[in-house]
């Protein structure tokens, strides 16, 4: 299962991150989060990381040229993008994308097409509030192609045994402090992954 850890504000984080054994990282562009972090410092970290790691740039309701933009200035591999609002025109993007489903209820889980998507509980004002999807949400669908964010930690990640994510997103679970990440955190959650 494919870990990504997002929230990442500075370079000991990443590197932390991935020692600790993440497959991605996540830069939040998105100035109203606490992660949120300035393209320039965001290049600067993505510029040192050791090869095969995927950088993934989170976005809230921005234009496809505005992803576009930040997505080249620093080296995202992957934008993750939140459009309640239609801002995102997707054919205008070149950069691979992955798509946000804010779940409410079970049937926003139902008529999934082929892509793959990130599955986040819906939260006012967005995510990395620690809220989670429900799981028997997801009893009949096929999660092979979902990626699960929202309120994972250690202690709760054996609650998806069964259910085949092809993988898992966190950042207020492995965190010290609103834009910190916790070392330990982080090992305990890619240990209780691989456990899974
Ligand atoms: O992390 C943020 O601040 C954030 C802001 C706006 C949209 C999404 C955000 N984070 C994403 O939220 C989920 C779940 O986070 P958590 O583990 O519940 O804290 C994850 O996909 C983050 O990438």
């Amino acid at each position: 299962m494919r870990i990504k850890i997002c929230g990442i504000t500075n370079l000991e984080d990443a590197l932390d991150a991935i020692n600790a054994g993440a497959d991605a990282l996540g830069f939040v562009f998105y100035e109203k989060s606490p992660r949120y972090i300035e393209v320039k410092k965001a290049k600067e970290i993505v510029d040192k990381l050791p090869p095969f790691i995927q950088t993934v740039g989170l976005f809230v309701n921005e234009s496809s040229k505005h992803i576009n933009d930040i997505c080249h200035l620093t080296n995202m591999q992957l934008a993750q993008i939140i459009d309640d609002e239609d801002n995102t025109e997707f054919d205008n993007l070149n950069i691979k994308y992955i798509e946000v489903i804010r779940a409410n209820c079970k049937e926003d889980l139902e008529d999934l097409d082929e892509n793959y998507y990130l599955v986040d509980a819906f939260v006012e004002g967005f995510g990395g509030a620690g809220k989670r999807v429900a799981l028997e949400w997801f009893k009949d669908v096929d999660c092979s192609k979902l990626i699960l964010a929202g309120g994972l930690t250690a202690s709760n990640l054996k609650e998806l045994k069964g259910y085949n994510f092809y993988g898992i997103d966190v950042s207020s679970g492995v965190e010290a402090s609103k834009g910190k990440k916790d070392k330990e955190k982080m090992k305990e959650f890619v240990k209780a992954a691989n456990e899974i």
